[in-house]
């Protein structure tokens, strides 16, 4: 027996020595599905399979990569790397380029993001005339996001009279011409949505066959992690892939399906064992991640959806600590709170900070949570947002190597055409838009041979354009040979765009020269991995890598060890020994949207059941009474997520928010202005509402608004009240401080409540004073 294998149960190992023929393994959280598919593929190449013949879709390429390091840790690293392993984009992604000519794409096609289909979509509805409100661009391509999941083509749609109703009672009976100029815009410009990429896929395999049968010849063994969530689409690119030799094994839990809004779809799973009669059924059933008081709570949770196959789970790992709920008064509190018991846990149990992760619903909420880590000095990184790649410096020298690459880009081209500024305008850019419509040409085409055209423009702006085409073709010239790094720091140079950033001088301008250096940096790295591995360096291969680095695979940038802080789809898979999932409120979380049908909450349901059974030792819940949501101050109700878990793995803590406030406010007088907790000079009336396990109500002392300060608690108003701040302080007054002691008034600035003043004392040094709130008391004048 090999001893590879012994870091397996029974059952899972079974399921690993399972070689052939189709098998499914469904199973709870952390049972250890992703563990089998590992060892799994391990296995197969021990025994011989050939590891260019094996494919395995995973979540993320984060994923993917852990997966092979392991793998090549039995097997050796080098005999890892041919594994064909990554997420279906990517995977995908690398057969379309060396078959993109079939179907009429460049083998340069870029990859449009979603700031490119919404640009590209607001110039479509812009140019056909139609109603912003009504064609909204985020909406349509949503919807046309579902037509492609579903392999609906524009043809398709033109011959189904039930959508094209669907559109026209929702106002939008435009819809199907929408759809196809989309479609045709994204073709001319050598370009793919991420859809394209699964849809593309889909049609390369159904109109070539012999295109299908090298790859099925190829995949000898198919593997796909989290097949809960997998689409139609990618559901029949699986099932026509291993359709020869039927070596396919899927594993997924069907209460972690989350992503039913995005068009996966449960039924795949349900539907396995109809697609290959002859399946192999495996379960696991001991979960190793975490306590058993979270795996208790997760399954009291989930035992409310209706809609599961049934499955038990059970852990012998310790009880550990209950499922911890705390309630604040706003998010800002709510914030401050988890970043001081990171900061506790972490001092006082010898933690890092890479053990630590907090969870949300939206990434909207990252903002508090963000703030409160930066004040205690702890580091996060977060997954999703606005990535590095999103950044507009950034995206704006992408886009110029996306020109060189793939000239006929027209959303990389707009994006750089009048930048920097060349006095190319809008009107220009319409008529240049009206002409490649007209010829059916790209809009670069038309503009690096004006003369062959009848459009209209005048002289100095015919010569602008000129200089830009010029500009590109010799940059064209410079991309030939060169790898990815020198070309783009070609392009900094020769258009300027660090120049055009310093002229501007500001702040944000100097970080922004920063990360255009940093780009530069990591194509450097990109550079020497690939070279190392004898991988493409090139910048084709560069830019597919960014296009696909999904935002959650952003790369760490240095390894000190860093809060996680991501949304809870993102969080799907991974595991961390300290959880925190905030924002556990209705209407939040459950997001509004969510509740008036059955299916859409236990969606949500399971989403929370996915966030529970990410932490391994500790998982605290909160909530806020407070938030400040698109823009306004609302009031909360805690989450009925809440009282849907037993009791029994439960416990509620105790607000501390009077000792903070107290601490903040009065014992110390301390106000460095940044130190100004953000949610305390917001206006708010004081919370009443009465919540589950909670201390007496405060009490509601009237008092007297003052100007800079909106926000006030009582025992803070009772300080206002009986202190006077008034106090005729001056430079060189030696003063008492209850807290700080002794010292001397350096200088006193400001006026009314805001009067500050700064205080050399004895033995604490100098701090600022905001007079409002402290007690001075004058010694000497
Ligand atoms: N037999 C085992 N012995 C020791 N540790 C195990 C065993 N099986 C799984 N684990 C560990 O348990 C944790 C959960 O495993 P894994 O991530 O594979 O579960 P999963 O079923 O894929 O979870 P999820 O549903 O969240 O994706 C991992 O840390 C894994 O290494
Ligand atoms: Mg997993």
């Amino acid at each position: 027996m090999s001893d590879y294998l012994e870091g397996l149960n029974p059952p899972q190992r079974a399921a690993v020595e399972q070689m052939e023929g189709p098998m499914i393994i469904i199973a709870g959280a952390g049972s250890g599905k992703t563990r089998v598919l590992t060892y799994r593929i391990a296995h197969l190449l021990k025994n011989g399979v050939d590891s260019f013949q094996i494919l395995s879709l995973t979540f993320t390429n984060k994923a993917a990569r852990e997966m092979k390091e392991r793998i090549g840790k039995v097997v050796g690293q080098s005999e890892a790397k041919n594994l064909w392993m990554g997420t279906f984009h990517s995977v995908f992604a690398r057969i379309l380029r060396s078959e993109a000519d079939k179907l009429g794409y460049p083998s340069s096609f870029t990859i449009y993001d979603s700031q490119d289909t919404v640009r590209l979509m607001n110039s479509i509805i812009k140019e056909m005339g139609l109603s912003k409100d009504q064609y909204k661009s985020k909406a349509i391509l949503s919807r046309i996001s579902q037509f492609k999941n579903n392999l609906i083509t524009v043809k398709a749609y033109r011959n189904n009279p039930e959508l094209i109703e669907a559109d026209t009672m929702a106002m939008r009976p435009q819809m199907g011409a929408v759809y196809k100029e989309y479609v045709d815009r994204c073709f001319k410009a050598g370009a793919m949505d991420f859809d394209d990429l699964l849809l593309r896929t889909n049609e390369l395999l159904v109109r070539f066959p012999d295109v299908l049968s090298k790859y099925q010849d190829r995949f000898r063994y198919v593997m796909v992690d989290e097949y809960q969530d997998t689409n139609h689409s990618q559901y029949l690119i699986v099932r026509a892939l291993a359709d020869r030799f039927q070596n396919i094994c899927v594993v997924g839990d069907d209460s972690q399906s989350i992503y039913a809004f995005r068009g996966a779809n449960i039924n795949n799973i349900l539907n396995f064992q109809k697609d290959y009669p002859d399946v192999k059924t495996f379960k696991l059933e001991q979960n190793y991640r975490s306590t058993s008081n979270i795996v208790e709570a997760a399954n009291s949770l989930i035992e409310k959806n209706k809609t599961r196959l049934d499955k038990t789970i059970f852990t012998s790992n310790d009880a550990g600590g209950k499922i911890k709920i705390m309630r604040t008064l706003s998010d800002g509190e709510e914030g401050r709170w988890v970043a001081n018991s990171i900061f506790e846990n972490a001092m006082n149990l010898q933690k890092t900070y890479d053990d630590f992760a907090i969870l949300y619903r939206t990434n909207a909420q990252s903002r508090a949570m963000e703030d409160a880590l930066r004040k205690k000095g702890i580091k996060y990184k977060i997954f999703g947002g606005l990535s590095f790649y999103q950044r507009k410096e950034i995206k704006d020298l992408l886009a110029y190597l996306r020109v060189l690459i793939n000239p006929n880009d027209e959303e990389a081209l707009k994006r750089i055409i009048n930048y920097p500024a060349r006095g190319i305008g809008e009107t220009t850019m319409d008529k240049l838009s009206v002409a490649a419509n007209h010829y059916n040409k790209s809009l670069f085409e038309i503009i690096s041979d004006l003369e062959s055209t009848d459009i209209k423009i005048q002289g100095p702006t015919k010569t602008k354009l000129n200089n830009f085409a010029t500009l590109i073709q010799s940059l064209q010239i410079t991309a030939q040979g060169n790898n990815a790094f020198q070309v783009a720091d070609e392009v900094v140079k020769r258009v300027g765009l660090i120049k055009d950033l310093q002229v501007d001088g500001t702040p944000e301008a100097v970080n922004r020269v920063e990360n255009v250096q940093e780009l530069l940096n990591g194509m450097k790295d990109f550079i020497e991995e690939r070279k190392e591995q004898d991988l493409d360096s090139s910048l084709t291969a560069f830019l597919e890598d960014v296009a696909l680095a999904s935002t959650f695979d952003n790369k760490d940038e240095d390894d000190t060890p860093m809060v996680s802080l991501m949304t809870i789809h993102l969080a799907k898979g991974l595991e961390f020994p300290y959880v925190y999932i905030v924002g556990m409120e209705e209407t939040l979380f459950p997001s509004a949207m969510s509740v008036n049908t059955r299916s859409e909450l236990e969606e949500e349901r399971r989403l929370f059941y996915v966030a529970l059974t990410r932490a391994e030792t500790q998982c605290y819940l909160s909530f806020a009474h407070t938030r400040y949501r698109w823009g306004k101050l609302i009031d909360c109700e805690p989450s009925r997520f809440l009282e849907e878990i037993d009791e029994r793995y439960i416990e509620h803590l105790a607000p501390q928010r009077n000792k903070v406030v107290a601490n903040r406010f009065v014992d110390s007088g301390l106000f460095d202005d940044d130190d100004i907790p953000r949610d305390k000079i917001r206006f708010r009336k004081p919370v009443t509402r009465s919540v589950r396990n909670q201390e007496t109500p405060e009490k509601k002392t009237p008092f007297k608004q003052p100007q800079n300060l909106r926000k006030v608690t009582p025992q803070l108003a009772q300080q206002m009240n009986t202190s006077k701040p008034a106090q005729k302080l001056a430079a060189g007054n030696k003063v008492s401080h209850a807290k700080f002691g002794v010292g001397q008034v350096i200088s006193v600035e400001g006026a009314g409540v805001n009067v500050k003043a700064e205080v050399k004392f004895e033995n604490v040094g100098t701090k600022k004073i905001l007079l409002q709130f402290a007690k001075l008391n004058i010694l000497e004048s």
